[in-house]
């Protein structure tokens, strides 16, 4: 099971989630309490291991902006959240880098990895971030084809029921390793990890 820990924004987060056994990290580059700029997500993306994914956060910016926020915070992936039509991850195919495309569920009913040349897909809460957890099993009967994260709502204590639900690829989270809204928790991020990679 791969596992993205996203929103982190000091570099003890960074070292919690890479001590945990995360297989990505994510830092949002978007309006949120957990954005940060370029010039801070380039500091902790030097912090961490070439094997752990880092992960740039985006809703619907323009591609020229998303490109530079990429380039100056030197991310290997990047996610888009949002309604993009196929010709936003085109425009951004030059970048070389794995594009990500977060989604909420209810709009991307029926929809495979790939479908809009995106080469993860992620399945959201209607409102991203904010840790409100939706029906999962949902995707039961039909789950997405290819490579692809569950994401929104998911805490230590629900993450093996959704994964045993709606069987992701891997899973992604944010409030749910949090003790308040921006502000991580170790124990809760080597939790969620532990829970995650035994489900
Ligand atoms: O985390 C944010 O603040 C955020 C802001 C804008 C777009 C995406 C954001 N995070 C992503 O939201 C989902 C689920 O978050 P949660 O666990 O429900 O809080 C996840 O994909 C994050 O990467």
């Amino acid at each position: 099971m791969f596992v993205k820990i996203c929103g982190l924004s000091t570099a003890a987060d960074v070292a919690a989630a890479v001590a945990a056994g995360a297989d990505a990290v994510g830092f949002v580059l978007t309006e949120s309490p957990r954005r940060v700029d370029p010039g801070l997500a380039r500091d902790l993306v030097a912090a961490v291991p070439e094997n752990v994914l880092t992960v740039a956060v985006f809703r619907e910016e323009p591609a020229e902006y998303v490109r530079a926020a990429v380039q100056a915070a030197g991310v290997r992936a990047v996610q888009l959240h949002g309604n993009h039509p196929a010709a936003a991850f085109a425009e951004l195919s030059d970048l070389g880098l794995p594009l990500i495309r977060a989604t909420s569920a209810a709009k991307a009913a029926g929809a495979d990895c790939g479908d809009l040349g995106e080469d993860l897909l992620l399945l959201d809460a209607p409102v991203p971030g904010a840790g409100e957890p939706w029906d999962w099993t949902e995707l039961g009967a039909k789950p997405p084809a290819g490579k692809w994260l569950l994401a929104g709502g998911l805490n230590p204590a629900n993450v093996g029921a959704a994964i045993a639900a709606a069987s992701p690829w891997g899973v992604d989270v944010s409030s749910g390793v949090e003790v308040r809204r921006g502000v991580k928790d170790p124990a809760l991020i080597t939790a969620f990890l532990r829970a995650a990679k035994s489900a």
